[in-house]
């Protein structure tokens, strides 16, 4: 067996993925992400990118093929381990926002270091900070329906980011927002991370999220190739034209 280098915090081999209606999501990734590291996962809709992350974070379990997290085989756990394992140490942000509609934005950023144990006041003292950060200081008494989307998709920015996780998995985090506002909270993202250590693994089918990563790596159904070339937007739809050069 091959051991994972010691400076990748993650590290995954040969994994494939097919869920259980047959469709075939990954086959055969391979991929290191150094500590501290922002990696982008560029590839186009349904090339794997979101079941890429969920296996690497222990959301969906590996069946073939191997994911490590600071050397400790995440394939191998059983369900509560990994559980624990996201709670402590991941993050997770979603393309669309879901917050806790009963909390206020403050208790819903608060939510995850309260679940780690940190005391409320604790919890509370870092969210503000981290919603400040993100522009939705002012909306911290609000209750999630008060506020527009993009709004709400910087409170689950805020959230993911105040537990200073050890990963940050990003899953097209600014999806929602328009573009001018796309870029500003993505450098916020990854600028905060790297401030903190943080590594992120940053999926995105907008290649314009490349440029503020270290790294970036490419899917195209379900595999690492080197470069694709989309059609433009209109042409697109009811093409599966790419050209690749693997
Ligand atoms: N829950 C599911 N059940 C069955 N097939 C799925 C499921 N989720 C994803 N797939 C299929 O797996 C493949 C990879 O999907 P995935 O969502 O990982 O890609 P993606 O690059 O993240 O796409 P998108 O940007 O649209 O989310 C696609 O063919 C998709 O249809």
């Amino acid at each position: 067996m091959v051991a994972p280098p010691d400076n990748d915090v993650l590290w995954a081999r040969a994994l494939h993925f097919t869920y259980n209606d047959g469709s075939p999501a990954l086959s055969g990734v391979s991929l290191g992400v150094q500590e501290g590291e922002v990696l982008a996962v560029i590839g186009p809709r349904g090339s794997g990118k979101t079941t890429l992350l969920q296996c690497l974070s222990g959301l969906l379990p590996v069946r073939r093929g191997e994911v490590w997290f600071n050397s400790v085989p995440v394939h191998k756990m059983g369900p509560t381990d990994r559980e624990r394992l996201r709670r402590d140490r991941f993050s997770w942000i979603d393309p669309a926002p879901s917050l806790v509609p009963e909390l206020n934005v403050w208790e819903n950023a608060a939510l995850p270091l309260m679940l780690r144990g940190t005391s409320r006041r604790r919890a509370k003292t870092a969210a503000l900070e981290w919603l400040e950060r993100l522009d939705v200081g002012k909306a911290a008494r609000k209750r999630p329906h008060q506020l527009v989307q993009s709004e709400r998709q910087r409170v689950c920015i805020a959230r993911a980011l105040a537990p200073s996780p050890t990963v940050l998995f990003a899953d097209e985090p600014a999806a929602p927002l328009h573009r001018t506002d796309r870029t500003q909270v993505l450098r916020t993202l990854t600028t905060a991370a790297r401030s903190h250590g943080i590594t992120v693994v940053l999926a995105s089918y907008d290649a314009d999220a490349a440029p503020l990563a270290d790294r970036r790596i490419t899917l195209l159904d379900g595999r690492r190739v080197n470069t694709v070339q989309l059609p433009p937007v209109g042409e697109a739809e009811g093409r599966a034209a790419c050209s690749l050069s693997v």
